[in-house]
């Protein structure tokens, strides 16, 4: 490092003091915290993203600031690497250390070690880029101005602010200017509108049926008081008419992001979020969460004065877009003779999957790997297919096509002798139209929804019908607050603790007890709990199993007794 480069180091980050007496991680998702002490963190993080922006040779970087389903107080920030995808698990540590360096002369060694072991020119020659994103929270804006003084800091970095944007439209934006594609908000937009329409339009035509009269009615969207809320008002205007769309908790006639409302809130207490209630039995409803990364469907039931929902969560999402791609690549592969071709589909879940989902979709002939949680082990096992279709239980998902895949599709689209079955060529649109529709960067609630509905529309399914795809078995998720929750380590795709010491064996013997009981625990990477998720034949069953695992996990590594 030269000494221009020192000096300006030392004199920014003088400016963000740490806070005292906390460690940082960069967890699940980022870092996330109160966003009172995230000043320091986040100019730390915006050096890092220049960093590595100058290592991936000047390609741009994305740095969102967000705590997506979190508390409006808290807040958070992560990077998206030159894909669009989420930041090399490589580099996390580096993250935690220069996070948690007490002062600047440390951070300043961190950053020279770093630099030197991964060859990263900091002479001034090179130029590194970042976009910059952030949710509503009202933090949001002087947390950016800490990332800008971060990557200003470091000689040749510009920071570009994209203003609010929804976390993957940010990842959008990064992926499409590396690959030197359009990539303006307004490209988004575009982008997912006329892919949309591209589906509508070749909707098989029912005797006398019109495309432009959705047969399905119409769907509300709650959007968690966020971000989303403006944005999907966005794209329904550039829908024009195409869909039929209530937006409520848009958050801009009060009320507070997440709090309850979002994907989080509905699905992991299964009930309907604010402002909806008995007058929307029998309307399909969803929910994004505060970062619109998630999507969940529901439909309100009232019994006996009380509003609950029948909750479609990220399987159910995940297993309409197995079921539809499977059915658009046979149309495509009837001609294909074995020897050519065979593109590979795989489906990607975690240990939160309903046991039901993954039942289904191994009926279904598709292949099924689970890995653990976290878009980023999901999206990275996603890539190695030609289709990788992957989900959350919570609702963050996608599906990613592969270049072989797109480069046979548009070949196949070229070769196609007119005489070909229409509906084979139509196939080859909608696969096309799909992986321009849903997000290629990361899992995104808005291009998500639009799948959904051009796929319930094709199909001609109510929220209802869609729901019966399988029975989710019943389920409960519990959390714990525990001493140090770093002390829970587990292995199997998080399906299996090693440590503490014969808490596995405990766990085991209680699930044992119940008929179809599955049940896990785990750390949060999000929050200071351990999770608890327990799966069993009846819900009074579910509900217990996990009531008697959290007691298990409080006897483990409970709180010391307050004296
Ligand atoms: C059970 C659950 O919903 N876990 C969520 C949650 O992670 P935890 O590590 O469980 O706190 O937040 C992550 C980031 O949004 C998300 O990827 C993940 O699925
Ligand atoms: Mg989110």
């Amino acid at each position: 490092m030269n000494g221009q480069q020192q000096s300006m180091l030392l004199q920014s980050a003088s400016s963000f003091p740490p806070p005292k007496g906390t460690k940082l991680s960069y967890g699940t998702a980022g870092f996330r915290a109160d966003a009172s002490i995230l000043q320091s963190t986040v100019f730390r993080i915006g050096i890092l993203a220049a960093l590595r922006s100058l290592k991936t040779g000047g390609a741009v970087i994305g740095l969102m600031i967000t705590a997506s389903h979190n508390k409006v107080s808290d807040n958070g920030v992560k990077i998206a690497d030159p894909s669009g995808g989420m930041l090399t698990q490589d580099w996390e540590p580096f993250a935690d250390s220069i996070a948690n360096a007490p002062d600047p002369e440390s951070l300043i060694q961190l950053i020279n070690e770093f630099a030197t072991k991964e060859n990263i020119p900091l002479d001034g020659a090179k130029a590194a880029t970042v976009l910059l994103g952030r949710d509503t929270r009202p933090s949001g804006e002087s947390l950016v101005n800490a990332a800008k003084q971060g990557i200003c800091s470091v000689v040749g970095a510009v920071a570009t602010d994209m203003g609010i944007l929804t976390t993957p439209q940010l990842h959008w934006m990064v992926r499409a200017r590396n690959k030197g594609l359009k990539a303006s908000e307004l490209d988004y937009f575009e982008q997912l509108s006329s892919s949309f329409r591209c589906l509508i339009d070749l909707i098989p035509k029912k005797s006398g049926g019109d495309n432009n009269n959705n047969p399905i009615g119409k769907l509300i969207v709650d959007c968690a008081n966020g971000v989303g809320g403006q944005k999907l008002q966005v794209l329904k205007e550039k829908l024009n008419g195409l869909l039929h769309l209530e937006i409520r908790n848009s958050g801009e006639s009060g009320g507070i992001l997440n709090e309850g409302v979002g994907a989080d809130y509905v699905q992991k207490e299964k009930v309907p979020p604010q402002g909806f209630g008995s007058a929307d039995v029998g309307i399909r409803c969803a929910s994004l969460d505060g970062d619109a990364d998630r999507l969940v469907y529901f439909s309100v039931i009232s019994s006996n004065g009380k509003n609950k929902i029948n909750l479609v969560d990220g399987d159910k999402i995940l297993s309409l877009f197995a079921l539809f791609i499977k059915d658009q690549l046979s149309i495509l592969l009837s001609s294909v003779k074995n020897d050519e071709y065979q593109p590979r589909v795989g489906v990607v879940q975690t240990a939160y999957a309903n046991g039901a989902s993954t039942k289904y979709l191994g009926q279904l002939g598709l292949e099924v790997i689970f890995t653990p949680t976290g878009v980023k082990y999901l999206h990275g096992k996603a890539e190695e297919y030609d289709i990788g279709i992957y989900f959350e239980a919570n609702g963050h998902g996608t599906i990613l096509f592969s270049d072989r895949f797109l480069n046979w599709l548009e070949e196949d689209r070229k070769n196609e002798p007119s005489s070909t079955a229409k509906e084979k060529q139509n196939a080859v649109k909608r696969l096309w139209a799909v992986s321009r529709l849903i997000n290629q960067a990361v899992g995104d609630a808005l291009s998500g929804l639009l799948l959904v509905e051009a796929i319930l529309q094709h199909m001609g399914w109510s929220v209802d019908k869609w729901n019966q795809l399988y029975h989710d078995l019943p389920s409960r998720q519990l959390k714990v607050k525990v001493a140090d929750r770093s002390a829970v380590v587990t292995t199997y795709a998080e399906t299996s603790v090693v440590k503490p010491p014969g808490i596995q064996e405990a766990i085991n013997a209680t699930t044992e007890k119940y008929p179809q009981g599955r049940c896990f625990v785990r750390p949060s990477g999000t929050e200071d709990v351990v999770r608890v998720y327990a799966e069993a034949s009846t819900q009074e069953a579910a509900d217990e199993l996990a009531a008697s695992v959290a007691k298990l996990v409080d006897q483990f590594l409970g709180l010391p007794a307050s004296s």
